[in-house]
């Protein structure tokens, strides 16, 4: 099984969903951007959204306007995943942060039930195993989905599912990869002036 989460920079990992190994991919979607009329999420976002299995919504619960923006981030969830919107969590972060708190425990999973998804409070900085449990309890779920049936490409969902597996749906670039491949480029250069000047 292949699941592919957007929500951090691009990492892989495997993990075992139901005895079963998992390769997930974790996307950061980054640039974001706050407008007169609200948020507004950069082409790639969008894209990453529609190449997503599921999305991870996190906010601090140390930064009131993060927990604000939540309703408006899932809208937009929503309206680019079309007619197959995947599955999203909500991600209350910085939980260990109790004197710096600015959104009370009980506010999260309201939200979340407003919402409709699932909801976990975590601090990645002192108990990164909660946060592997929500991305885990988030991959049994994708797992339990029914695959689409072969013959059901008439169903608008399936075929938006598919069309989101899609490699015409180009996969975003890692940030990371980018910078990997410039500074491989650069010292590549460097030994070739280094060769030169010998
Ligand atoms: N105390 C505490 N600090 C955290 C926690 N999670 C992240 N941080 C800190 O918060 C800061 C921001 O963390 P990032 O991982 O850069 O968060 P981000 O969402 O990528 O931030 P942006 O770059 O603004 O998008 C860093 O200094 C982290 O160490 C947490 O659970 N508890």
């Amino acid at each position: 099984m292949f699941t592919r989460v957007c929500a951090g920079n691009l990492y892989s990992r495997e993990v075992q969903v139901d005895g079963e190994q998992v390769t997930i991919q974790v996307q950061d979607t980054p640039g974001a951007e706050m407008t007169d009329n609200g948020i507004s999420l950069p082409d790639h976002v969008t894209c990453s959204i529609q190449w997503a299995d599921a999305v991870v919504l996190v906010y601090s619960v140390t930064d009131r306007r993060s927990f604000d923006l939540i309703e408006q981030l899932h809208q937009l969830v929503a309206r680019a995943g079309g007619a197959s919107v995947p599955p999203v969590i909500l991600l209350a972060n910085k939980a260990d942060l109790l004197h710096l708190r600015r959104v009370d425990s009980q506010q999260g999973p309201l939200l979340a039930g407003t919402l409709g998804c699932s909801f976990y409070e975590v601090s990645a900085s002192e108990d990164y195993s909660q946060v592997h449990g929500a991305f885990h309890r988030l991959c049994c779920q994708l797992a339990k989905q029914p695959p689409p049936a072969p013959n059901s490409s008439s169903s608008s969902a399936s075929t938006a599912t598919e069309k989101r597996r899609s490699p015409l749906i180009p996969r975003p670039k890692s940030p990371n990869m980018q910078d990997l491949k410039r500074r491989f480029k650069q010292a590549l250069s460097a030994k070739v002036r280094t060769v030169t000047s010998v």
